[in-house]
């Protein structure tokens, strides 16, 4: 488990992470997620006890990492993946860490192994790619079979095969009991990958929560279609619902006020040769909208709810913290705290 509690560290005038409060619980994948300078790999850097925290402290099985009596035992960890003497093969890598730590040397062959590097383990790591660094990476926090492990950014650099290579990897880690956190840019991907979520903005806790709640919290939509956009939208917006034309080449759905929610389709603007018009609705389920369309006798030609994906959620909760964002096409970086 990694408990931070009341984290705060400062770089001179900026706050990097400002009383951040988590745990990262075994047997899960926790995905560790926040905008560019959100404070993620401070906070790594913190837990590993290579900031000195302002104030608050990061505890690895209920205690400080740098007073664990065998550290890479304990807690594995793969922060920079380019941080590795390239004039070295990866057995000769490993095996150097194993033999400064106390650590079994057939435990090289094992993680070369289980990260597919045996192939390439006597090659210099200085002629590898970032992806099979970030592997041999992995290897080292594997190498002491430690139950807590944290990767930051571990899918930089993977191909798609390395990515659902490293999802597996992970899963079957937590599934062990092993803690498990990752920090990645790629909110898609850890919508696949994590069980669990925290989001850090300006060094400060956004969210803490399980995937799946993540998910529902930020409800999607309900995609309509219907050849009578007047009429329904009428009636779900009587209804409470917001309800949006999408632009998919069919008729703009008119405002409510255009029509008498009961007149009949022939009098009320019907498109009946036409496309059906899609409308996206929110704050009505697609059942409750079933209902309303049957009630007025109106059809429906699809009636989809969508969930918001990961990255909508994620772009929604982080809209207020981005210590970079896009103005005129040129990325600014805000004023500092
Ligand atoms: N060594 C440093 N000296 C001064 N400021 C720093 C230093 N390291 C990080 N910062 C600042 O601290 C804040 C948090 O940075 P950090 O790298 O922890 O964020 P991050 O969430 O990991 O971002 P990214 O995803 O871009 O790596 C940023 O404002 C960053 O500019």
């Amino acid at each position: 488990m990694i408990e931070v509690r009341g984290l705060s560290v400062r770089y001179g005038r900026t706050l990097a992470v400002d009383d951040l409060t988590c745990t990262v619980k075994p047997g899960l994948v926790t995905g560790f997620l926040g905008p560019n300078g959100a404070g993620k790999s401070t906070t790594m850097r913190a837990v590993l006890g290579l900031e000195v925290p302002a104030s608050g402290e990061a505890l690895v099985d209920g205690r400080p990492y740098a007073s664990l009596r065998r550290p890479m035992r304990t807690m594995g960890a793969l922060l920079d993946a380019g941080a590795v003497h390239g004039g070295r093969s990866a057995r000769d890598h490993l095996g150097c860490l194993a033999r400064s730590n106390g650590i079994d040397r057939a435990r090289v062959t094992a993680v070369l192994d289980q990260v597919g590097l045996t192939d390439v383990a006597g090659k210099r790591i200085g002629g590898f790619s970032l992806g099979m660094k970030q592997r041999l990476g992995m290897a080292a926090a594997l190498l002491g079979d430690p139950a807590v492990l944290m990767f930051d950014e571990p899918l930089n650099g993977l191909d798609p095969e390395g990515i659902r290579w490293l999802r597996g990897l992970l899963r079957s880690l937590a599934d062990e009991g092993r803690t498990v956190l990752l920090s990645s840019h790629l909110m898609n991907e850890m919508a696949l990958t994590a069980d669990h979520v925290i989001v850090i903005g300006r060094g400060r806790l956004i969210a803490d929560a399980a995937m799946n709640a993540l998910a529902a919290h930020f409800q999607g939509d309900v995609l309509v279609r219907t050849r009578h956009p007047e009429r329904l939208t009428a009636i779900m917006r009587a209804h409470g619902a917001t309800v949006v034309t999408e632009d998919d080449g069919a008729q703009p759905a008119a405002q409510p006020a255009a029509q008498p929610a009961a007149q009949p389709a022939a009098q009320s603007g019907a498109q009946s040769g036409a496309r059906p018009a899609a409308l996206s609705v929110h704050g009505l389920d697609a059942s409750e909208i079933g209902v309303l369309a049957l009630s007025q006798g109106i059809a429906l030609e699809e009636l989809t709810p969508r969930a918001a994906s990961l990255e909508e959620a994620f772009m929604r909760l982080t809209e207020d913290s981005t210590e970079y964002r896009s103005e005129s096409g040129t990325a600014q970086k805000e004023a500092v705290r």
